[in-house]
């Protein structure tokens, strides 16, 4: 048991995925895994172990932000040994090319965070997903027939955010293509402990035209990219 997971030893597979809405982590275990079982209930931040084509797969909600999802990603890597973590979120399109239910491999994460400060001071590390899952999502997505974008993606601290458009326009110019806010964090705490890591990201808003998809597509709609997740890890 962990501060904050109430899991055994044990309870929780190598291999996991994490989206930040806990009512996902509950959707995929019930609609994509046999035998799952619940190991966490605190907060209401539910996690799940249980079968995907017979590998032993976990799914655990992180909330939203980063202070939030770095404590559940400490956690399961530090004290239950999580070696694969896929996050399976949300974002924001920045890209004009880029459309709601469009998916997004996120090959690196940018961010405005006071988090990168705490941790590098005055130096700008660049977060980056873990080559190996990349290239075999990469690989998964063609075979499964789905169409996937690969690239940069922001993590920003603020959702309502007062520079929203002004951090668009300069960050679309850079060619970043959606801002999601726990994608960074993600990063590099598997790169400080050793783990692999990928962000996989659909967009659920298209924050240059203002479309946007709706709270139940959110949590239940977005097939495509659990099943890319599943395969993948
Ligand atoms: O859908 P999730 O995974 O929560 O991701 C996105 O949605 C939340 C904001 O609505 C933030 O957590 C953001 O990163
Ligand atoms: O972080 C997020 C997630 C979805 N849409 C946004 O605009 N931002």
């Amino acid at each position: 048991m962990s501060i904050h997971i109430e899991a055994n030893p044990g309870d929780i597979a190598e291999s996991i995925l994490l989206p930040g809405d806990p009512l996902r982590a509950q959707y995929i275990a019930e609609n994509f895994l046999t035998d799952a079982v619940c190991y966490n209930k605190v907060r209401g931040m539910y996690g799940y172990t249980g079968l995907y084509k017979g590998k032993r797969v976990s799914v655990q909600g992180t909330g939203m932000g980063m202070p939030s999802a770095s404590i559940y990603i400490h956690e399961l890597i530090n004290e239950y040994h999580v070696k694969r973590l896929i996050r399976v979120g949300t974002c924001g399109s920045i890209s004009p090319s880029l459309h709601n239910r469009d998916t997004i491999l996120a090959m690196g994460s940018s961010t405005n965070s006071g988090m990168s400060a705490l941790r590098f001071g005055p130096i700008t590390y660049s977060a980056t997903a873990d080559f190996e899952l990349l290239h075999k999502a990469y690989t998964q997505a063609a075979e499964l027939g789905i169409n996937v974008v690969v690239g940069n993606v922001f993590a920003d601290d603020l959702f309502y955010n007062d520079r929203l458009m002004e951090q668009v326009k300069l960050l679309s110019g850079y060619g970043v293509l959606a801002i999601d806010m726990e994608s960074y964090e993600l990063f590099v705490v598997a790169a400080k402990l050793g783990v692999k890591a990928l962000t996989i990201l659909t967009v659920s808003d298209e924050i240059l035209t203002g479309a946007k998809t709706t709270a139940l597509e959110r949590q239940t709609s977005f097939q495509d990219m659990i099943r890319l997740a599943l395969e993948t890890i």
